[in-house]
């Protein structure tokens, strides 16, 4: 049997190689459930062959960058070690996805937490609940409506040349002070969330969160019309949901107005914008993005100590 060695502060532990616990931390790669398991036993079976019953938690993530470089892809293995680099970081990975209804950021949250094992994710639309509980709709009569049709609500004269942009404005902006409240809560604790939702809009989100290296926004958007009405279909197929699908179809043209402004905004504030078109095109995106801003820059053919495959 293998012993990993690990230390938490002062207190070492060893604890068996998983083969489990290993293809789990090869999602990361891309690598499918199958294929890291597999990949995982190969590892396991070189660790054997080089007599190694005891490595550190270090010294097997070397091992593992290097078995990848070796004989799987060196590019798995360049976003194994950067993605470990992420982990190893003391500050807490606070990921936003933001998008107009439909277009798939609660579904894209979830994919991306699964792949990069995230324990916490939160939706706007729960925030808003919440919210909604405390303020009264005389005291903010936009929400408690939805995003695209809180225009509806507005008692004030509307002032802009677009009195949907202007409601969905006004939404955001309340429904944003809950958003920034798990931000800030997120950033005290230490713990890393993925939020999603239509209220995260760039420029929205105060500037000392969002200039804050371990916070990343994304949008997506599905720039193809009847690709974007088709996923409210896609959602409404699914036997949990309870929301109407008449409700978006007939306020879809609502809705495309709240993701050009959107994308407006995430353009002028210079926010990555990702065409939601393929869940796998989508979340190689993200992981990448973040890996890249916070990997760090990691050469594979770093020497491990002793028990290097090169
Ligand atoms: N990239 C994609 N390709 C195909 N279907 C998708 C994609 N992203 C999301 N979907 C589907 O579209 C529907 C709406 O996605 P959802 O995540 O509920 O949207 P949102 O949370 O933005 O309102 C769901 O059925 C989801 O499975
Ligand atoms: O306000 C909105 O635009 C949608 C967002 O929800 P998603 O469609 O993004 O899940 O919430 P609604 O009030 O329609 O349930």
């Amino acid at each position: 049997m293998i012993m990993i060695k690990g230390a938490v502060g002062k207190k070492e532990y060893k604890e068996p190689f998983s083969k489990g616990i290993m293809a789990r931390s090869l999602h990361i790669t891309d690598l499918g459930h199958d294929e890291a398991y597999e990949i995982a036993s190969c590892i396991e079976n070189k660790l054997l062959e080089e007599n190694i019953s005891e490595i550190s938690i270090e010294d097997l993530a070397i091992f593992v960058t290097n078995y990848l470089k070796n004989y799987v892809d060196p590019v798995l293995a360049e976003k194994y070690i950067k993605w470990r680099n992420v982990r190893k970081s003391k500050e807490p990975l606070i990921i936003l996805i933001g998008g107009a209804s439909g277009v798939g950021t609660s579904s894209m949250a979830f994919e991306l937490a699964s792949r990069l094992g995230l324990k916490n994710l939160i939706s706007t639309d729960m925030i808003r609940e919440v919210m909604r509980k405390i303020v009264s709709k005389e005291l903010s009569p936009v929400i408690h409506k939805s995003s695209f049709n809180a225009y509806e609500s507005i008692r004030t004269p509307l002032l802009g040349p677009d009195p949907v942009v202007e409601g969905f404005i006004s939404h955001v902006d309340v429904v944003n002070v809950g958003v920034e409240a798990v931000i800030e809560r997120a950033l005290k604790e230490g713990i890393s969330i993925i939020i999603e939702g239509v209220h995260i809009v760039p420029g929205f989100i105060k500037e000392d969160l969002i200039r804050k290296s371990n916070v990343i926004l994304f949008t997506l958007i599905v720039r193809d019309e009847d690709t974007h009405k088709s996923r409210f279909y896609s959602r409404c197929r699914q036997p949990w949901v309870k929301r109407s699908l008449d409700n978006y179809l007939s306020n879809f043209h609502l809705i495309r107005k709240t993701q050009s402004f959107m994308i407006d905004q995430a353009i002028k504030h210079n926010s990555k914008i990702i065409d939601n078109v393929d869940v796998k095109y989508t979340i190689d995106i993200m992981v990448n993005d973040i890996i890249e801003k916070y990997g760090g820059s990691y050469d594979v053919r770093q020497e491990s100590k002793g028990n290097n495959d090169n």
